[in-house]
């Protein structure tokens, strides 16, 4: 099981570009064991972060994608049947606290409300994971952090935190960085010049003036990387944008044609 762990090391660090005073707060955080709320729209670096912070605090880390088909037995461990009778096998969330990890739960409010509730004896001064069908209170490990990701863009009032949970977190907001930012991001990401990741950036800005008139989410820095990576590989510009950008992110004709004209006026 220890070797298991070893797995979930960060071995090279992963190149995360600040964009604000997000890493000493999450230091901060992290060493109060205050649990933290990434806060922001999809393709953004939040997944990026996470990982560059489990590197840096030089602690394993295991990440959870959340759905709605997901039980608290998927997170918390259940009994297996094998070869020499039953076996309890630790859900993530279980290995995480037994271990010292933090674990990073992405997109946690896509899964059910009486799933995310399991995570409130741990993000509390109890720090303790009840496994109710073993019969064992899992004390967490003092290097245990829990992580969760949310998109306040998708929330409606179906689909939300509870008060109850929200209020256990600090959070941290993420958005698009500036441009001069967002044109080092990709320039690094995709490893494309200056002046390509310059226009690239160019776009994404006119394409996020979109949102809301018919796009629901702005054009996100993963698609502007992807974008430079096709370019990279010597793929026309306009077809690069094409491919990872306008058609990924819309059917509507006329969104395409307004998003085609945004890539025309810099390629
Ligand atoms: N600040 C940043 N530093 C370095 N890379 C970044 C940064 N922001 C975005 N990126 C780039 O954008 C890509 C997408 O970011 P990431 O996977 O972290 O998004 P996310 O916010 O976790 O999205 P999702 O919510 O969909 O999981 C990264 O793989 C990376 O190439």
């Amino acid at each position: 099981m220890k070797d298991m762990i070893e797995d979930h090391r960060v071995i090279a660090e992963p190149w995360y570009r600040p964009l604000a005073d997000e890493v000493a707060l999450f230091e901060a955080a992290y060493a109060a064991r205050m649990p933290v709320m990434l806060k922001g729209p999809t393709g953004c670096g939040k997944t990026r972060f996470v990982e560059h912070m489990a590197w840096r605090l030089g602690k394993p880390l295991v990440t959870v994608a959340c759905n709605e088909d997901m039980t608290a037995s998927d997170l918390v461990g259940r009994f297996l049947l094998d070869a020499s009778g039953t076996r309890w096998q630790d859900g993530p969330l279980a290995f995480a606290a037994r271990h010292g990890a933090i674990c990073y739960l992405d997109e946690i409010v896509e899964a059910r409300q009486d799933t995310t509730v399991v995570i409130h004896p741990l993000t509390d001064g109890r720090r303790v994971l009840p496994l109710e069908k073993k019969g064992e209170l899992l004390k967490a490990h003092p290097d245990f952090h829990l992580v969760i990701s949310y998109n306040p863009g998708y929330q409606s009032l179906m689909k939300d935190l509870k008060q109850s949970t929200k209020q256990r977190f600090g959070a941290l907001d993420f958005s698009w960085p500036e441009a001069r930012v967002e044109v080092e991001i990709v320039a690094h990401e995709a490893g494309v010049e200056t002046a390509t990741a310059e226009k690239l950036v160019d776009i994404g800005a006119r394409a996020r003036n979109l949102k809301g008139h018919g796009l629901d989410e702005g054009v996100s820095t993963r698609m502007l990387v992807h974008a430079g990576q096709l370019i990279a590989r010597g793929v026309a510009p306009i077809a690069a944008c094409t491919m990872a950008i306008t058609r990924p992110i819309t059917d509507d004709m006329d969104m395409r044609d307004a998003l085609d004209a945004a890539v025309a006026t810099f390629f």
